[in-house]
């Protein structure tokens, strides 16, 4: 039976998109535990796509004013161009003005405006196109409108969303369509409402996937541009990146933020003595020690060869001294001779050291590690 459940695991885990790695799948689930660097650059992303939408809605939205204009009698044609006018400007304010801050909060208020402006628009154009009794050609051109809810759902497989976003999402338009069902919208020449509420449910399914497979991508791209190969850590350039979008929170918060230089002693003559294999080994305990010590929130960088960065928002200098003495008892991993694998720290705390720039701090616990090393290694140096 088991044999059974672990052939039926394995099969259904080989339909997920290959480049995410097993311990990643959850990331296309839900948002909740996205690392800080992943939803920065979703954020980034999703604005950036937001914005092209808003560019091509911007441009097309008053084109389609000529088929109307050749479809519709007047004044129900001149009352659209003023409709897909203020819709232009919208898009275009959106376009214009919306400043990306690389936040999950502003990425989904960019997706709703962006998603607002044509469901207004909709339920605006169906309350004009309502009073006229349309026949022929400007009746399928009023059929048209009722394709809005679709272009949306689709336009959904743009961003790199997770499967529970995208169900929000997804919720909503549907509610929107049910509605406008219920209001007795669908007399706009749809044959039937119930099969165009069935093809909106299978699109919102597609495209489902479609975000899922984006987002996975990312991921993937991601994980390989930010992370050390050798220890799986983050890698010096990505560590500068969290260094400052953590002092940034600090400051905003007012909270403290902690930093640590953990840097291995006598590690090269592990690599003289037993060979750069056990070298690798080696960085790979300590790193893996040093996380499994860690809190979530923190993030461990390798900065350099044997030179690990922890970086530790909401800590203060007490609590940051602490978490590195535990680091201590439980150990950073062994050499290949058996001995235990020791580590010069140096620390700085944003209040204790009254410092002004993530720089700053860094150079601080910088020179403690070498302090640390001067007075014989195997050290804490926090002043
Ligand atoms: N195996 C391995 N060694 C590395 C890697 N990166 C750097 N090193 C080695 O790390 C060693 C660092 O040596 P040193 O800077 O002299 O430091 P140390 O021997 O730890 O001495 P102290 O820091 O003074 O205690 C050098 O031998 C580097 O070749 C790596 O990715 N893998």
């Amino acid at each position: 039976m088991s044999t059974f459940l672990d052939l039926l695991r394995r099969r259904l885990g080989s339909l997920l998109p290959a480049e995410i790695a097993p311990g990643e799948r959850l990331k296309l689930l839900t948002p909740f535990r996205h690392p800080l660097l992943i939803s920065r650059h979703r954020a980034g992303l999703i604005v950036d796509r937001v914005r092209l939408f808003a560019f091509l809605f911007a441009v097309l939205t008053p084109l389609w004013s000529m088929v109307d204009f050749i479809a519709f009698p007047s004044p129900l044609w001149g009352q659209l161009m003023g409709l897909r006018l203020m819709v232009c400007l919208a898009f275009l304010c959106l376009l214009l003005f919306y400043r990306d801050q690389e936040r999950m909060g502003d990425a989904y208020l960019a997706m709703f405006i962006l998603f607002a402006i044509p469901t207004l628009f909709y339920i605006a154009s169906h309350t004009l196109l309502m009073h006229y009794d349309l026949v022929d050609m400007p009746a399928a051109v009023a059929a048209g409108y009722a394709f809005l809810p679709f272009v949306l759902m689709a336009g959904l497989a743009l961003f790199p969303l997770t499967l529970l976003e995208n169900l929000l999402v997804a919720a909503v338009l549907l509610l929107a369509q049910g509605l406008a069902g219920y209001l007795n919208w669908s007399t706009l020449n749809w044959p039937s409402f119930v099969g165009a509420f069935w093809l909106l449910i299978l699109i919102a399914g597609v495209t489902s996937l479609a975000c899922m497979s984006q987002l996975a991508y990312m991921v993937a791209l991601l994980r390989r541009a930010i992370r050390d190969d050798l220890t799986g850590v983050f890698a010096r350039n990505s560590g500068e990146e969290i260094l400052q979008v953590q002092w940034n929170t600090s400051l905003r918060n007012n909270s403290a933020l902690s930093v640590a230089f953990i840097d291995l002693d006598h590690f090269k003559q592990i690599n003289d003595r037993h060979g750069h294999a056990s070298g690798d080994d080696a960085l790979r305990q300590t790193s893996q020690q040093i996380q499994s010590c860690m809190r979530s929130s923190d993030s461990l960088v390798r900065w350099g060869g044997e030179e690990f960065l922890l970086i530790m928002p909401d800590t203060d200098m007490t609590r940051a001294r602490q978490a590195m003495e535990r680091l201590q008892r439980n150990g950073l991993g062994l050499r290949p001779e058996g001995t235990p694998l020791t580590a010069s720290i140096g620390l700085a705390e944003r209040f204790f050291d009254q410092v002004e720039s993530p720089g700053a701090l860094l150079e601080l616990a910088d020179q403690r590690m070498y302090q640390a090393k001067e007075r014989g290694r195997n050290r804490i140096q926090a002043w």
